[in-house]
């Protein structure tokens, strides 16, 4: 598969900054003026069991997780060894970023930071300020906009920002757009959507459906989401497009008519507090009471087959439709997918061509893009208003 890369070749050790002499790099090589590093920052993840329950502890910090919450998702990583699968996804992302950058003759270096396991975001930070990088360009491992999948990143970014400007170490950070609407992103989904529906091989468009899913919020989180002066639901509204354009153009391609809904996984929090709805577990168990019997499961809400999806969907949504006889097909996320990866590499490079004054055109589809800077007060912080890097706020 051209572009695939194998996640186990890419060691932790390629987070030290490789000095950029490429001895292949021509006469012609440039950067990505004015960044001098790229960072990738990512959720993180648990890579043995004893780095489980700390890292939960992090993920939930100040919040009223109850601890029998935490003990039901730490089974869920113990079921896989206490090994999530998201930092070699990270790391085999960078690897992409760079050779993808180094294909188009950019030698600037490629980063990871996490927000909740080594390496940490400051550190991460902190490293790049002592290779003498001072000016870095953001992209995070998630597309849409909410206060869990943008602001909350932004928020990291200026903690990590204040801890190193006590220690001395000035650095300047920008963020690439949301990129739930770009085009790379909706035309890779429509891609492996396509041959999902190819795959399953049930030709009766009646008994066939498209399970779009993504992690749930809660209704407030979501309710809030986007720009203030926007009519919120964003997150909702964002997913709820994509899935649109995503069966439209399966439809084109296919001459077919298939229906999808959009549901959600991963709910946590109070039974109290409503998240958004359905489970993908109910939804499930809905189409089969309606004599659905094939199932193609897109994961768009997520970037990597990381621990949502290969709990939540791979896990527990294949039980449900094995227990009720629903054939399901669970659909790749976009991962290191070379179309998605060269969309990323164009929003760095738009982004650097933005902060350097020139003209850029802001590619979107379906809807709108999202601006670079985020408006004052997006995405809010329910409990507390914490500074947050890279918006006008
Ligand atoms: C929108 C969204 C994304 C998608 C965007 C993005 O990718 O950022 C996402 C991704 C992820 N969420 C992840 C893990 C967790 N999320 C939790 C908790 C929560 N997520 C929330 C939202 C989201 N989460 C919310 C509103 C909460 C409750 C409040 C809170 O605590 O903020 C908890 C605590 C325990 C629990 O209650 O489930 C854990 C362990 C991992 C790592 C997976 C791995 O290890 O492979 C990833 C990629
Ligand atoms: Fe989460």
């Amino acid at each position: 598969m051209p572009g695939a890369v194998d996640p186990s070749s890419v060691t932790p050790d390629e987070q030290v900054l490789e000095p950029e002499t490429d001895p292949q790099a021509g006469p012609e090589e440039e950067e990505l003026p004015p960044y001098d590093a790229v960072l990738v920052l990512s959720f993180g993840g648990p890579e043995a069991p004893e780095e489980v329950l700390p890292f939960l502890r992090r993920v939930t910090a100040g919040r009223d997780i109850p601890d029998e919450r935490l003990e039901e998702v730490g089974e869920h990583y113990y079921l896989f060894g206490g090994r999530s699968p998201i930092n070699e996804q990270t790391r085999a992302l960078r690897k992409a970023l760079h050779d993808e950058l180094r294909r188009r003759g950019i030698a600037t270096p490629v980063l990871i930071g996490n927000r909740n396991s080594d390496p940490f975001l400051v550190d991460a930070l902190r490293e790049a300020h002592d290779q003498g990088f001072r000016k870095v360009l953001v992209v995070t491992t998630s597309a849409y906009s909410s206060y869990s999948s943008c602001r909350q990143y932004r928020e990291n970014l200026a903690e990590a920002l204040d801890e190193l400007r006590e220690e001395g170490r000035e650095l300047e950070v920008a963020k690439v757009r949301q990129y739930a609407t770009h085009p790379s992103f909706a035309r890779t989904n429509i891609r492996l959507v396509t041959e999902g529906v190819r795959q399953i091989g049930q030709d009766d468009d009646a008994k066939l459906r498209v399970v779009f899913v993504t992690h749930s919020i809660p209704v407030a989180m979501d309710d809030t989401s986007g720009p203030g002066d926007g009519e919120g639901n964003l997150y909702w509204h964002q997913h709820d497009e994509l899935a649109h354009v995503i069966l439209d153009e399966v439809g084109i391609t296919l001459d077919r008519s298939i229906e999808g809904a959009l549901v959600y996984c991963s709910r946590s929090g109070p039974p109290s507090q409503p998240w958004l709805e359905p489970d993908v577990n109910d939804h499930l168990r809905q189409l089969r009471e309606q004599g659905i019997t094939d199932v193609v499961v897109a994961p768009i809400g997520f970037v990597s087959d990381h621990m949502e999806v290969k709990y939540d969907l791979d896990t527990e949504a294949a039980q449900t439709a094995e227990e009720i006889g629903l054939n399901m097909l669970r659909v790749p996320t976009v991962g290191v997918d070379p179309e998605f990866v060269s969309g990323l590499v164009d929003l760095l490079q738009e982004r650097a061509a933005e902060e350097r004054g020139e003209q850029v055109v802001l590619q979107a589809w379906p809807g709108e893009a999202m601006p670079s800077i985020c408006a004052p007060g997006c995405c809010p912080n329910l409990r507390t208003a914490l500074p947050a890097a890279c918006g006008r706020d």
